[in-house]
């Protein structure tokens, strides 16, 4: 983890500071004489650096669980010159959500936003406000609503068939199924925002690995941000400009071309880059859409919508291998419901509440971002007797919160079937199981990420049968951890895909939803029907 590295690379220099500042300076290192006397608990504080050591040697999420069940669900951490809370409690969710919701709706200043994010002129890390909310609206409106989702439909069919060919053509060599993944995610989402695929992938997803690694707000320039030299001693300035040149010429080179088309007024195929370029040249937005915004604007979507769909995806079929039970169910689930057909339809997918449960357990248990996205404290806030200063650093540690035996029965173990008991819902309504946030700052993506997750998984599950390579066991698949913003897999997933082959006696021709029948026999899916389990067959073939 860099920011592990850069840390205990840069411990003993701090440590040095510290000790040469103390036994000179003695007198200049005052206690914080605006800090509220009634601060959240938390561990003893070494001046300067804080509790930047308390952090070490495990990914934060852990780390910070493990302070939580000593200090309780409202932690207070000082990492350098910032004060970190961190929640841990359904309980104070709520309060984060829904009492206080507007105190806690702004992000800090991230080095990465400042430097890759054109100075937070996004709308996924801008502070609350004006831009902000019209920004989110316009995104909201055009290309995230319920309406835009299932609009989206065709590009989702298409990009799922791609997919199920390309893991046909491996023909039973191993693939990797996650570099597959993160390249279908980011078709799709390029589909949906510019209306055609991102011939810059390799390069793209290269740079998003980097830049969620830099959005953690664990880099060391975030914790002292009034040190700014860190950032150059730790190369982390040059590695982010580096991320930022890349991003920003694919971006450049997306609305070079927009403009190049020079739309109509009316053209009623408008995308949202088309939309976006039409408010800023009649300016009909109450502030002034910039360049940068328009950037950040396409940068956040094709950075959020690429990577946490890909990488619930690679959890999903993680936690199938290592179940095999519960991967037969499923299958059996959607090749019954497809009942003959074969061409896989939004319509199908809703009728498979058994696949919803598995991406739910899934979120649950691996949640894309295990801290949520940082909030920033707009006002001084009183939670159960204690301050919460104003600017604090908000983390709300939904990992932890997802796995605490006091709201989950077995929480560590994968089990779909909870979610059928309790009719939680992806909404954050009881505030236990919040994967994609809440409050006013809740993932806006949210209906997208579970239409795109749905869809690539009734594909994998009816197509194919998984299995790890070199015959190793279930139990044998590794669950290791990477983390930035994030949680990836740290090694990539490579499974071994058998075409499952419903139609026996029958080819499929490029497309898999197009039956190819032996010579004489007639084309007839509605003929086939089920035997046995699972197993579709044609059913009287009776050749001429
Ligand atoms: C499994 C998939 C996804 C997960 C788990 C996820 C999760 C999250 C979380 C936890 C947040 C922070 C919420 C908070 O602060 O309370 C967030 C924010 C955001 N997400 Fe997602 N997300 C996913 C997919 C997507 C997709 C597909 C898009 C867009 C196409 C998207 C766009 C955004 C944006 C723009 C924000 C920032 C919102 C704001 O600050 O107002 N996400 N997401």
């Amino acid at each position: 983890m860099e920011s592990t590295a850069a840390i205990t690379i840069l411990l003993p220099t701090l440590l040095s500071t510290l000790l040469i500042a103390l036994l000179l300076k003695r007198f200049y290192i005052h206690k914080d004489s605006s800090a509220p006397n009634n601060l959240p608990p938390g561990p003893w504080k070494l001046p300067i650096i804080g509790n930047v050591h308390q952090l070490m040697g495990e990914h934060p999420h852990r780390r910070l669980r493990s302070l939580a069940n000593t200090y309780g669900p409202l932690l207070h951490l000082k990492l350098g010159e910032i004060n970190l809370i961190v929640i841990t409690s359904a309980e104070l969710v709520r309060e984060v959500f829904k009492t206080h919701d507007l105190k806690f709706a702004s992000r800090p200043k991230l080095a990465a936003g400042k430097i890759i994010l054109y100075d937070n002129a996004d709308f996924g890390l801008a502070p609350y406000g004006k831009v902000w909310s019209q920004l989110r609206k316009i995104c909201t409106v055009e290309l995230l609503s319920h309406k835009r989702v299932k609009s989206f439909c065709f590009i989702r069919e298409e990009e799922c068939r791609n997919l199920v060919e390309k893991i046909r053509a491996a023909a039973g060599s191993p693939v990797n199924l996650s570099k597959l993944l993160s390249y279908s995610a980011n078709t799709g989402i390029a589909r949906a925002v510019f209306g055609k695929d991102n011939p810059h992938k390799e390069s793209f997803l290269l740079a998003v690995k980097k830049t969620f690694k830099y959005l953690s707000g664990f880099e060391m320039v975030d914790m002292l941000p009034s040190w700014s030299f860190l950032a150059e001693i730790t190369g982390s300035a040059s590695g982010m400009m580096k991320v930022h040149r890349e991003l920003d010429a694919i971006v450049t080179e997306i609305i070079e071309e927009h403009q190049a088309k020079n739309f109509e007024e009316d053209d009623v195929d408008e995308d949202l880059v088309d939309v976006l370029l039409r408010l800023q040249k009649h300016g009909q937005l109450d502030f002034s859409l910039t360049i940068e915004n328009i950037k950040g604007v396409i940068l956040d979507l094709f950075l959020a919508g690429t990577d946490p769909t890909s990488v619930t995806l690679q959890w999903i079929m993680t936690e199938l291998i290592r179940h095999p039970e519960i991967m037969k169910k499923a299958q059996h689930d959607i090749r019954n419901v497809m009942d003959g057909k074969r061409k896989i339809e939004d319509e199908d997918i809703a009728k498979l509440p058994y696949l919803n449960q598995i991406i739910k357990e899934t979120l649950r248990l691996h949640p894309t971002s295990p801290l949520l996205v940082p909030r920033l404290c707009r006002e001084s806030v009183e939670l159960i007797g204690y301050t919460v200063p104003v600017e604090s650093r908000i983390v709300i540690n939904v990992w932890a919160i997802m796995r605490d035996p006091i709201y989950w029965e077995d929480p560590e173990s994968f089990r779909p079937e909870r979610f059928d008991e309790s009719a939680t819902d992806f909404g954050a309504a009881n505030f236990k199981f919040i994967p994609f946030g809440g409050g006013r700052r809740v993932c806006p993506g949210m209906q997208f990420a579970v239409a795109s997750i749905g869809c690539w998984l009734a594909h994998l599950l009816f197509y194919f049968d998984w299995e790890l390579p070199q015959g190793k066991r279930p139990q044998e698949l590794d669950t290791e951890e990477d983390f930035g913003i994030s949680l990836n897999r740290k090694n990539d997933l490579c499974l071994v895909a058998t075409y499952y082959d419903t139609y026996e006696g029958f080819e499929l021709s490029g497309r898999p939803d197009v039956l190819q029948a032996p010579h004489g026999i007639k084309r007839d899916p509605q003929r086939m029907v089920i035997r046995g389990s699972c197993r579709l067959f044609w059913s009287s073939p009776s050749p001429a």
